[in-house]
C-alpha cells in the first residue's frame, strides 16, 4: 500500500474535543448550552445506530439534546406539527429530523419546514441558496466533514481539478460547492457520465458519493491522488455482513496518496460536524441578540 490512510476518527475526536472547549466558554461567558433536537420516526436499526450515537456525541461535546422518537405510522400533519414547535422553542439551536423517514411522509416537506436557522443537517432549499452564493448558513454535516479530511491533506485547492462522483442534494452538490469554494476546478459526474474511469483517473481529489459498493477500482485513480469515501454500504462477503465503501479500498491504496477508509473515514466526521453545526447556531444567535 501506498496511500496515507486519513484517521477520520482520530480527526473526529479531536474537532468533538474542541467543539467541547468551545461550549464550555460559550456557557462560561453568555449562560448559553446549544441545544440540539433529534427527530427519530420508525424503526429502521440503522437510524436508531446513528441517532444514538448522536445523542452521544452531543453529551461529550457538552451540549443539550431533546429525543422525540415517533411511531412509523406518525401521520405527515404530526411530524410538521412538531417541527413548528421546535422552531418555535427558544432553548433549541438546531433541529435535526433523521433520514429515511417513512414512506407516508414527504421529506421535502418536512425539511421544508425546520427553520432555516436551526436547520443544523443544512438540507433546507434556503441554506443549499446560501451555500451556492458563498453566503453564511449551514453547510451539510457529511460535505463539511470531507472538506475538513481534505484541507488536513491537501490545504491549497488552487489549480487542482475535483471530481465528485453523485449529485444527490445532500453530498454530492453540496460538496462540489465547497470545493469550488477552495478554488478547485470541480466536475460532478453521476450515472450519465462518458468514460467514468477516464474522468476520475483525471481527478487529483477524487470524492465518491454513489452508494454503490467498491466501484471505484485502482486503475480508475491518478497516482497521488486524495481519494474520499463517503459511501457505506453493507455486503455480505462469505456469508458474512461487511460495511464497505463506494472504493474498492485494497487496489486504490495501492495507488492514491491519501485515502479515507470505511469505517472510520467520513463517517464518524458526520457526527462531529453536527456538533459543529449546533455550536455554530447557537454562537450565530448569540451575535444576533447582543
Ligand atoms: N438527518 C440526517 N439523516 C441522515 C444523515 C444525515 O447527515 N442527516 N446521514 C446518514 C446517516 N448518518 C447520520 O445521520 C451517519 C451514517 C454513518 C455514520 C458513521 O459514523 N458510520 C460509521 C460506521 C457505522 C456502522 O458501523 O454502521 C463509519 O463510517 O465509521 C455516521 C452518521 C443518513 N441519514
Amino acid at each position: 500500500m501506498v496511500a496515507e490512510i486519513i484517521d477520520g476518527f482520530a480527526i473526529a475526536a479531536e474537532l468533538r474535543r474542541d467543539i467541547a472547549a468551545r461550549a464550555a466558554e460559550m456557557k462560561e461567558a453568555y449562560g448559553v448550552v446549544p441545544g440540539l433536537a433529534v427527530v427519530l420516526v420508525g424503526d429502521d436499526p440503522a437510524s436508531a445506530v446513528y441517532v444514538r450515537n448522536k445523542l452521544k456525541a452531543t453529551a461529550e461535546c457538552g451540549l443539550r439534546s431533546v429525543e422525540h422518537v415517533l411511531p412509523a405510522n406518525t401521520s405527515e400533519a404530526d411530524l410538521l406539527d412538531l417541527v413548528g414547535k421546535l422552531n418555535a422553542d427558544p432553548s433549541v439551536h438546531g433541529i435535526l429530523v433523521q433520514l429515511p423517514l417513512p414512506k407516508q411522509i414527504d421529506a421535502d416537506k418536512v425539511l421544508g419546514l425546520i427553520d432555516p436557522d436551526k436547520d443544523v443537517d443544512g438540507f433546507h432549499p434556503v441554506n443549499a441558496g446560501r451555500l451556492s452564493i458563498g453566503l453564511p448558513g449551514f453547510v451539510p454535516c457529511t460535505p463539511r466533514g470531507s472538506q475538513i479530511l481534505i484541507d488536513r491533506v491537501l490545504p491549497n485547492l488552487a489549480g487542482k481539478h475535483a471530481v465528485v462522483i453523485g449529485r444527490s442534494n445532500i453530498v454530492g452538490k453540496p460538496m462540489a460547492q465547497l470545493l469550488l469554494q477552495k478554488n478547485a476546478t470541480v466536475t460532478i459526474a453521476h450515472s450519465k457520465t462518458a468514460d467514468l474511469p477516464g474522468l476520475c483517473r483525471t481527478a487529483d481529489v477524487l470524492v465518491a458519493a454513489v452508494g454503490r459498493p467498491l466501484m471505484v477500482k485502482g486503475d480508475w485513480v491518478k497516482p497521488g491522488a486524495v481519494v474520499i469515501d463517503v459511501g457505506i454500504n453493507r455486503i455480505e462477503v462469505d456469508g458474512k455482513g461487511k460495511l464497505v465503501g463506494d472504493v474498492d479500498f485494497a487496489s486504490v491504496a495501492e495507488v492514491a496518496g491519501h485515502i479515507t477508509p470505511v469505517p472510520k473515514g467520513v463517517g464518524p466526521m458526520t457526527i462531529a460536524c453536527l456538533m459543529l453545526n449546533t455550536l455554530d447556531s447557537a454562537a450565530r444567535r448569540i451575535a444576533a441578540e447582543s
